[in-house]
């Protein structure tokens, strides 16, 4: 009978955990010859939160960036190791970073809505990959404002100017936007760090609901945000990635003392 139980327990727990997004392995990224990430490994998992902390140039934006290849803009960058991203290594020279792009959303510190009305910041995404049908675009429009939470604030204002809402709603929109090409993964870079609190709290609630339907990848300064928002969290130090767990166990139980002096502000 034991045995039995044994078998439906570990059923059980292949069932509860959760798809791999990206899986990184052995990643060392340089900019010419500052080496930036240093062996870094660790999965992403579907319709998680997962936030990367970390002491300022530590790795956190190189890292980010380059799950979306972003990084690549600039031109000493090498790297080695491997990301997969959904079972594909997005470092091999031969993957398509177009089709990479139209799944990963990545949304900035800075809120920057393009200088076009509110609905065209929207439609922008999708008129780039074909989409001229207007009904299509109406409904692409509404559905991500919706999505973002900040429909009912625009909607009787979509022709005017996106540089004439405040940083929380550009923030939004922004976020809207990434939403509007129907992304598999939002990428995160400090979203909330020029934000009032009033403002952090909205893009913080909006973030625990997109994760019923996207993955999402943080980084953020604000170790509070991290525990509120996140699943799991990532750990780095000097292009090195020190820890990563489940968000609790971070916070409460960290294994490695760095971890623990980052989290109770000893860290000098
Ligand atoms: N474009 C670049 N050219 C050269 N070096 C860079 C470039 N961008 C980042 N670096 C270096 O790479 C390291 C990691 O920087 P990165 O911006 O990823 O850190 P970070 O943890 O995001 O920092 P912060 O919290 O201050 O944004 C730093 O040593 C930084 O100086």
């Amino acid at each position: 009978m034991k045995f039995v139980t044994d078998i439906k327990n570990t059923r059980q727990e292949e069932k509860k955990q959760p798809t791999k997004v990206y899986d990184t392995k052995d990643l060392n990224l340089w900019y010419g010859n500052t080496h930036a990430l240093k062996n870094v490994n660790f999965p992403i998992y579907e319709k998680e939160v997962t936030a990367i902390i970390g002491p300022s140039g530590c790795g956190k934006s190189t890292f980010l960036k380059t799950l979306n290849r972003m990084v690549e803009l600039v031109p000493s960058v090498h790297t080695s190791g491997t990301i997969e991203y959904r079972g594909e290594n997005i470092l091999d020279p031969n993957f398509m970073v177009e089709d990479l792009r139209t799944k990963v959303g990545m949304v900035f510190q800075k809120p920057n809505p393009f200088p076009k009305s509110i609905y065209d910041n929207i439609a922008y995404g999708p008129r780039i990959h074909g989409i001229k049908d207007r009904k299509i675009l109406d409904d692409i429009v509404e559905s991500s404002l919706r999505g973002a939470a900040i429909w009912n604030e625009v909607k009787d204002r979509l022709k005017e100017n996106a540089y004439g809402m405040s940083g929380g709603q550009q923030q939004r929109l922004c976020i809207a936007r990434a939403l509007a090409i129907e992304p598999d993964v939002i990428l995160m870079d400090e979203p909330t760090s020029a934000l009032d609190p009033k403002s952090t709290l909205k893009v913080e609630e909006l973030i625990q609901e997109l994760k019923k339907d996207f993955s999402i990848v943080i980084v953020t300064h604000n170790m509070q945000q991290a525990a509120r928002i996140s699943d799991r969290t990532a750990f780095m130090l000097n292009g090195e990635l020190i820890e990563y767990d489940y968000t609790d166990d971070i916070f409460q139980h960290p294994k490695d003392e760095r971890t623990e002096d980052y989290i109770t502000g000893r860290f000098g």
